[in-house]
């Protein structure tokens, strides 16, 4: 954390939007106590069952009003699908501040798309953190534009390291991280429905194969945490000259697997891409 990387309690945040990417900040930034639940105000376009949802649970304010959401909050976080951020951003315009910082997590978008469909000159952080949130676990790709102080950075870079850890990157970076990390959690989930069906099919239970699946997953993560050994060679470990872990990768390279999630990866960063050009 950079000695500028603060948020003080007493902030007072609006989410507009409240999905699910919210809701993962929201457990994130409330387990951590890094902010009040009273000084939180949430508002989407029209669900109110929604909102109700996240106030029982977070205790955090719904908002039914977008002008008052803006006046309560200091920091204005912008959190609906791509499709929706012109509109949603033309309904602020002349409510957002001039200097009140607005952070974007949508994806594709650029901060010089929502300085125009704001229609200010204000600090602008855009940034990609995932649902990981929710655990404290995110990595955050985040970047400022020109009118972000210092201290705006760092109150942003605070949010952020509170659920997570974060990388301060140029803007064009973004829509990779996009599709590395921010899509990422779901690439593991694909995998793991994958791993604890196989189990289940093989014939352990399904909550045995869950448990075996999950714990799998965190302790392999845990050594590329804490190994120097490359991911290769970590690899090449578990694996015998003709034994069981050959076997089973010969099949994943008959399937192609690193050129799929290679793929993968690159295509998510490219629909980042097309999802922001299409406004540029
Ligand atoms: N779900 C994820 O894992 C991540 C999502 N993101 C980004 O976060 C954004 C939201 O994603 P999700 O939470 O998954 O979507 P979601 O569909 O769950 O939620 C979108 C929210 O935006 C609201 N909304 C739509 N139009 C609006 C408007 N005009 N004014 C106010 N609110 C409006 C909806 O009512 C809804 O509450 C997207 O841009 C996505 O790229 C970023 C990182 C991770
Ligand atoms: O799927 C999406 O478009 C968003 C962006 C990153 C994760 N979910």
């Amino acid at each position: 954390m950079s000695e500028h990387s603060t948020l003080s309690f007493d902030t007072r945040l609006g989410f507009l939007g409240a999905g699910s990417i919210v809701e993962a900040m929201l457990a994130g930034i409330l387990k951590n106590e890094l902010i009040a639940p009273e000084r939180i105000f949430v508002a989407n376009r029209s669900d109110q069952a929604r909102l109700r949802h996240l106030a029982e649970t977070f205790g955090v304010n719904a908002c039914e009003d977008k002008a008052a959401l803006v006046e309560q909050s200091d920091i204005l976080i912008l959190a609906m699908k791509p499709k929706d951020a012109p509109d949603a951003c033309r309904s602020l315009r002349g409510l957002v501040r001039p200097d009140q910082l607005v952070i974007s997590v949508v994806a594709g978008v650029s901060t010089a798309c929502i300085s125009d469909w704001l229609g200010t000159n204000g600090p602008i952080v855009r940034t990609m953190p995932n649902t990981s949130s929710a655990v404290g676990l995110s990595v955050t790709g985040l970047s400022a534009n020109h009118a972000v102080s210092e201290q705006q950075l760092g109150a942003a870079t605070a949010l952020f390291e509170a659920i997570g850890s974060v990388h301060i990157v140029s803007e064009d970076e973004l829509d990779i991280i996009t599709g590395l990390s921010g899509s990422g959690p779901a690439y593991v989930y694909y995998l793991a429905e994958a791993m604890e069906g196989a189990g289940a099919k093989a014939g352990l239970s399904r909550e045995m194969a869950r448990q075996l699946t999950v714990q799998t997953l965190l302790g392999a993560a845990q050594m590329l945490l804490h190994s120097s050994d490359e991911p290769a060679l970590l690899r090449k470990k578990v694996t015998s000259p003709g034994g069981t872990t050959q076997a089973g990768l010969e099949v994943l390279d008959s399937y192609r697997f690193q050129h799929a999630v290679t793929s993968a990866v690159l295509r998510a960063a490219e629909r980042a891409r097309e999802l922001g050009a299409q406004y540029r």
